[in-house]
């Protein structure tokens, strides 16, 4: 999986039930979409939408479930239960939240780790992360990359933008970092998508400036009203 993805570009198609493209039908044909221009894997929500997007396109998938729990603030790939539907899609990487947040039913980013490796060692791991403290975490439990998709989503780094200031924050995580780095979150424009393969991201994931156009067209009406 991380040798298809070096230097490439993932699409990450996702629609969420409050999201008008949320179907798995349609996610199977937005990853294909993304497939003919180009995309190397896809980052994909749900058992459901990983089963389609692999029987339309044949690409590796980087899977997560998105769930919401009462106890906490973790909701992607938070506990057991989304890592048993995720090694049931057939996903080649699980994605999951690697912040040092509480997670939901007592359980924890260390046994998460344990579990997937027991139970499906061929699956690699990838650590969502949202601060350089997580990612020493997550390198100290051995997942097999780090990707920067909570940096600004958390309430530490709420309003932060992975762009600013060039990049900053990538910038030191990759420094840092013995893993691969995966670039991901508020990547809006190719120019950008190359700036942080040429800092040091070992792969770039792109989500809404492709896959979201109500994102996209919002976009163009702030650009234009003002
Ligand atoms: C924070 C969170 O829930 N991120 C999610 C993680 O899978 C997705 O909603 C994002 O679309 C994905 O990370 C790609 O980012 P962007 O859509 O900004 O290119």
């Amino acid at each position: 999986m991380l040798d298809t993805i070096k230097n490439g570009l993932v699409v990450s198609c996702q629609a969420l039930e409050n999201e008008p493209l949320h179907s798995s039908f349609i996610m199977g044909k937005m990853a294909l979409a993304a497939k003919q221009g180009g995309a190397k894997a896809i980052r994909a929500n749900s058992k459901e939408d990983i089963i389609s997007i692999k029987k339309e396109t044949g690409l590796p998938v980087i899977g997560i479930v998105k769930r919401d729990y009462e106890d906490s603030e973790v909701f992607i790939t938070a506990t057991k239960k989304e890592i048993d539907e995720l090694i049931e899609s057939g996903c080649e990487m699980i994605a999951l939240d690697a912040t040092l947040r509480t997670r939901p039913n007592g359980e924890t980013f260390e046994n998460l780790i344990t579990y997937i490796r027991n139970q499906a060692p061929s699956v690699s791991i990838m650590a969502d992360i949202s601060s350089l403290a997580d990612a020493i975490e997550a390198e100290r439990l051995k997942v097999d990359c780090l990707s920067s998709t909570l940096y600004g989503y958390t309430n530490e780094t709420k309003g932060c933008k992975l762009y600013e200031n060039d990049f900053e924050f990538l910038k030191k995580l990759v420094e840092l970092a013995s893993l691969p780095v995966i670039a991901e979150g508020n990547v809006l424009t190719p120019e950008m998508a190359r700036r942080v393969l040429e800092m040091g991201a070992y792969s770039v994931v792109v989500g809404g400036a492709i896959t979201r156009p109500q994102q996209i067209t919002a976009r163009f009406i702030e650009e234009i009203q003002s």
